[in-house]
């Protein structure tokens, strides 16, 4: 048996197209092009990459796209009044601070200050303490687009045994307040938990986000299961290097019903997702 690929891909184009023609509602109707401002500190490349990747998909989308680029050395006090501009800026709808920060700037500090209204990343505390108590808000890019890919591939949820693996604020964490909404039953494992393996077993969903490369294992898995992969490692393969998944992807694909490949599977839905929420954060901005 061969597991059916989840083409995030493909779905993530769809989903733009549906942002895209939203905004052009918004803008024929008389209202400005929502805005989204990426703020980069530092010369990280792989950061420069993404932040690359967002531009070009808020242009795509119709979007208007601002880039802060600060130099490494940028003290925290000036990032946060950059922050305090960004909030007070009414052509401002969505504010993203590219992580990870520079040491002498503390991520949690910079994210607490973002207006909640204008956080399309859905860090704020407020923004995720919203979500764990199951009120609107804007909610993480990367385990919206999860669930994106869920409902596409199952259609519902309900009842379903889910099993997410890892539980940081970016993804774990809200990944499983998400499934809890929809109704799954949900199990959070992580580095220390005892037997991966026999929970893995059970679950008719799996969410893989450990940052180990091929962690999870195809035998682990129940037959049938529907497993996101949301790991990008790179791997040294051959001369140079390639990427992969928290998920051994062809063992996964002898014993699975669905499997997201990575590249290409949920990585273009968080970008996808983060257009979704700065239309969002637009929208709402508009109607106070
Ligand atoms: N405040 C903040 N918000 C973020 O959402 C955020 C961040 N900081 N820092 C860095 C991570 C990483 N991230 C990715 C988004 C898209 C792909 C993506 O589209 N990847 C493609 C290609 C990857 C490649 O070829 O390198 C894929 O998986 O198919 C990957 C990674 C967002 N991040």
């Amino acid at each position: 048996m061969t597991a059916t690929l989840i083409d995030g891909k493909a779905i993530a184009a769809t989903l733009r197209a549906d942002v895209a023609a939203a905004v052009t509602a918004r803008t024929a109707a008389g209202h400005r092009a929502p805005c989204l401002a990426v703020v980069l500190v530092g010369d990280d490349p792989a950061s420069a990459v993404y932040v690359r990747s967002k531009a070009r998909a808020c242009a795509e989308a119709g979007l208007r796209g601002l880039e802060h680029r600060l130099p490494a050395t940028t003290t925290e006090t000036d990032l946060l009044a950059l922050v305090d501009a960004l909030n007070t800026n009414d052509s401002v709808d969505g504010i993203l601070v590219q992580l990870p920060l520079p040491p002498q700037c503390r991520a949690d500090a910079v994210i607490a200050r973002i207006d909640p209204a204008k956080d399309v990343d859905g860090f704020h505390p407020l923004n995720a303490g919203r979500l764990a108590a199951g009120l609107p808000g804007l909610v993480p890019c990367t385990p919206l687009g999860c669930l994106r890919l869920l409902t596409r591939t199952l259609g519902g949820i309900a009842g379903a045994e889910a099993l997410v693996i890892g539980r940081s604020t970016i993804v774990g964490r809200p990944m499983a307040s998400l499934l809890i909404n929809e109704s799954a039953t949900v199990t959070i494992a992580h580095s220390r938990s005892r037997d991966l393996p026999a929970l893995t077993a059970r679950a008719d969903i799996v969410i893989a986000a450990v940052g180990r490369p091929e962690m999870i294992r195809g035998p682990w898995l129940k037959p049938g299961a529907t497993v996101i992969d949301v790991g990008i490692n790179r791997v040294a393969s051959g001369d140079g290097h390639k990427l992969v998944g928290d998920v051994a992807f062809a063992e996964a694909m002898e014993v699975a019903g669905a499997v997201t490949p990575v590249p290409g599977g949920v990585g273009p839905m968080t970008i996808a997702c983060l257009l979704e929420n700065t239309l969002t954060a637009a929208t709402a901005r508009a109607a106070t």
